[in-house]
């Protein structure tokens, strides 16, 4: 694919973004609503989206722009003994639901992404969260894979194409931390 084609199809999927704006809204208000009841944010996805977790979480506990209290957020990809002894001793199938089985509480807002909707840790840590009683939303592509009928809440970023949904996501998670550095800053 040519730079300008590339340019063409993140330009076409950001210019839909407005389509899922209602979704991220009430996302953000749900967020700000587990901060304030003592809840905290858990991250998870493979790949691009291991990494967009990461990002996310530390903008949450550290900062985004304004200076504001820290907010709590865990990324369950980034602790490679826990990563790697579940996946060694278990299954990778379940390399985020231990940890979900672990940290997860009931007033908890728990984050997967999965370009595809269809990553099976991911899949099997929502399920495992749903049980935990925490709320459970899925950030995907277009078409939303399994997660689509799994999830309670999904965020559907406007593209079939990985790259340009990872875009949005990122996209979408710092605007999140916007919100909520205009939300909360003065608490
Ligand atoms: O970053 C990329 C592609 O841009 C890859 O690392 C990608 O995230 C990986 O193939 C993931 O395993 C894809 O998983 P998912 O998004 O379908 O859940
Ligand atoms: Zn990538």
């Amino acid at each position: 694919m040519s730079f300008e084609n590339a340019l063409q199809r993140h330009m076409q999927t950001f210019n839909r973004l407005p389509e899922i704006r209602a979704e991220v809204e009430q996302l953000a208000t749900q967020i700000a609503a587990t901060f304030t009841a003592g809840g905290k944010l858990l991250f998870m996805g493979n790949g691009g989206s291991a990494a967009d977790s990461q990002h996310l979480a530390a903008e949450f506990v550290v900062r985004y722009k304004a200076e504001r209290k820290a907010l709590p957020a865990i990324a369950l990809t980034v602790d490679s003994s826990i990563l790697t002894a579940h996946s060694n001793d278990y299954s990778f199938d379940s390399v985020f639901t231990r940890q979900i089985e672990a940290l997860c509480q009931p007033n908890d807002l728990v984050i997967g992404l999965s370009t595809s909707g269809n990553s099976t840790n991911v899949i099997n840590a929502i399920e495992a969260a749903q049980i935990k009683g925490a709320t459970c939303w899925a950030w995907t592509g277009e078409d939303g894979g399994k997660l689509k009928a799994i999830a309670d809440h999904l965020i559907k970023a406007p593209s079939t194409e990985t790259a340009r949904i990872q875009e949005a996501h990122i996209f979408i998670g710092h605007w999140l931390c916007e919100e909520m550095d205009r939300r909360l800053s003065s608490d």
